[in-house]
């Protein structure tokens, strides 16, 4: 939980997405709430509902991108699923319970994270006790060990082969599903961490020292963890902190359309109540989605949003629209954006030793043809820079191993050789940016 102000989360989001603010700042106060929910006390706590919020605009401008940030920025367990999904043969109305299932998961996956990391010194001394038991043997005279010890921290025996004991998770069942619960096998029981952690199964494994030490760490923060804490934990997060991402909502919007699944409308008044509050029986326990926060997406290009059931535009009161973009908003994802495509790959040819100079006017031309293509074949908004700029430096890409020590610059002339051929052949460029 943060308490950024409103403000501050809009800062912080600016950092890695360009424009939308209208968004930003219906996420930033939805976050601002759940604090401000948090300083209330006991009953009036409850009686505060998520505002949820319904994002509309067309594919690819950031609509996940600004809730994943926010999830992140939040330390929030997120998950984004496809409304559609729902409406494929084979699934049956219970189904989208999974959602709050799957979103456990990752709040527990989560909470582990931050809590291995409070006890990692002294897991790190675990892992290293146990691979100077492989390499020396239990019974090793404390000199013998020192000295190993001494050669294991130099990093001098990093190559060396040795065989581990870890515990065997694998489940002795196979794949077993429980009839009549579809899904039960993974979703409600899962065996084979049942087995494995209760007969206390372990296998031998073979590797190298360097690599033991990632799921030897792994283990053993995990024996100084209390799971069941760590389970309670997760479950308040998700309760209190989750957040869902439901995108296509507006395909599930219009009223009589039927797939050969299960219908629209169907699954409207399936997600019904996991919106408006519901308990789920998940293998952790019951969890509750009353304060879930829901951010549903869609373009609604077809449908309306008026088209959703009363009911669940009601739960979603919240509305905001972002909008198509520009290429002036192109140049600057290419080029403003913390983590931007131009920084990530100049990052990339710097670990060959290439140095990598991409100029203004060839960003412009990058730009340029992204919007052109989004014209000209589909709109899929800034996913079509990672394309376009995949081809661009296709060459440099393949070339760089052979290069170190040398520099490119990428300007407008190469831009243009290297898409022009394409880019002008409509059915081309369907295949290939
Ligand atoms: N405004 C933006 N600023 C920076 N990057 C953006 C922006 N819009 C989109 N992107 C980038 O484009 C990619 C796709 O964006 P995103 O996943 O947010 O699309 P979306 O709007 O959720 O579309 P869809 O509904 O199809 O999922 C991401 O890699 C994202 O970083």
């Amino acid at each position: 939980m943060t308490d950024f102000s409103p403000r501050e989360i809009v800062s912080e989001l600016d950092r890695h997405i360009i424009g939308q603010k209208d968004a930003k700042r219906a996420v930033a106060v939805a976050l601002r709430n759940r604090w401000r929910r948090q300083q209330l006390d006991g009953a009036l706590r409850e009686e505060v509902m998520p505002k949820n919020i319904l994002m509309i605009g067309p594919t690819g401008v950031g609509k996940t991108e600004i809730s994943r940030r926010l999830a992140r920025l939040a330390g929030a367990p997120f998950i984004k699923i496809e409304a559609t999904k729902f409406t494929e043969v084979g699934y049956v109305g219970r189904d989208v319970e999974q959602i709050v299932r799957d979103l456990v998961e990752i709040g527990i996956g989560l909470v582990r994270e931050k809590k291995r990391e409070e006890v990692k010194a002294k897991a790190h001394q675990g892992a290293e006790d146990r691979v100077l038991d492989a390499l020396v043997g239990k019974t090793a005279s404390p000199a013998t060990r020192d000295s190993f010890r001494k050669k294991l921290r130099s990093g001098e025996l990093d190559d060396k082969e040795i065989d581990i004991e870890v515990a065997d998770t694998g489940n002795p069942m196979g794949g077993m599903e429980i009839p009549g619960m579809p899904g039960a096998n993974i979703g409600v029981l899962n065996l084979s961490e049942m087995f494995g952690k209760a007969l206390n199964r372990t296998k031998q494994r073979r590797t190298s020292v360097r690599e033991s030490y990632d799921f030897l760490i792994g283990e053993e923060s995990d024996k100084l963890l209390d799971q069941e804490q760590l389970v309670r934990e997760a479950v308040e997060a998700v309760e209190n902190n989750g957040i869902v991402f439901l995108d296509e909502i507006d395909k599930v919007a219009n009223k009589d359309g039927h797939s050969a699944g299960v219908s629209r409308e169907g699954v409207q008044r399936d997600l019904l109540p996991l919106v408006e509050g519901t308990t789920v029986a998940t293998k952790h326990g019951p969890v509750k989605t009353d304060h879930i926060l829901f951010i549903a997406s869609g373009a609604f290009h077809v449908s309306k949003p008026s088209d959703l059931l009363p009911e669940l535009q009601g739960r979603l009161p919240i509305r905001v629209e972002l909008r198509a973009l520009t290429k002036e908003d192109f140049r600057r994802i290419l080029t403003e954006t913390e983590a931007s495509l131009i920084k990530q790959y100049i990052a990339l040819m710097k670990t060959e030793n290439v140095d990598l100079e991409i100029t203004d006017d060839a960003i412009d031309a990058i730009a340029d043809t992204a919007v052109a293509l989004n014209g000209s074949i589909e709109n899929i908004g800034a996913r079509r820079l990672q394309t376009v700029m995949e081809r661009v430096l296709d060459e440099i890409s393949f070339e760089a191993p052979d290069k170190s020590g040398e520099s490119y610059r990428v300007d407008a002339a190469y831009v243009h050789k290297a898409l022009d051929g394409i880019a002008g052949d409509t059915d081309l460029s369907r295949f290939i940016l």
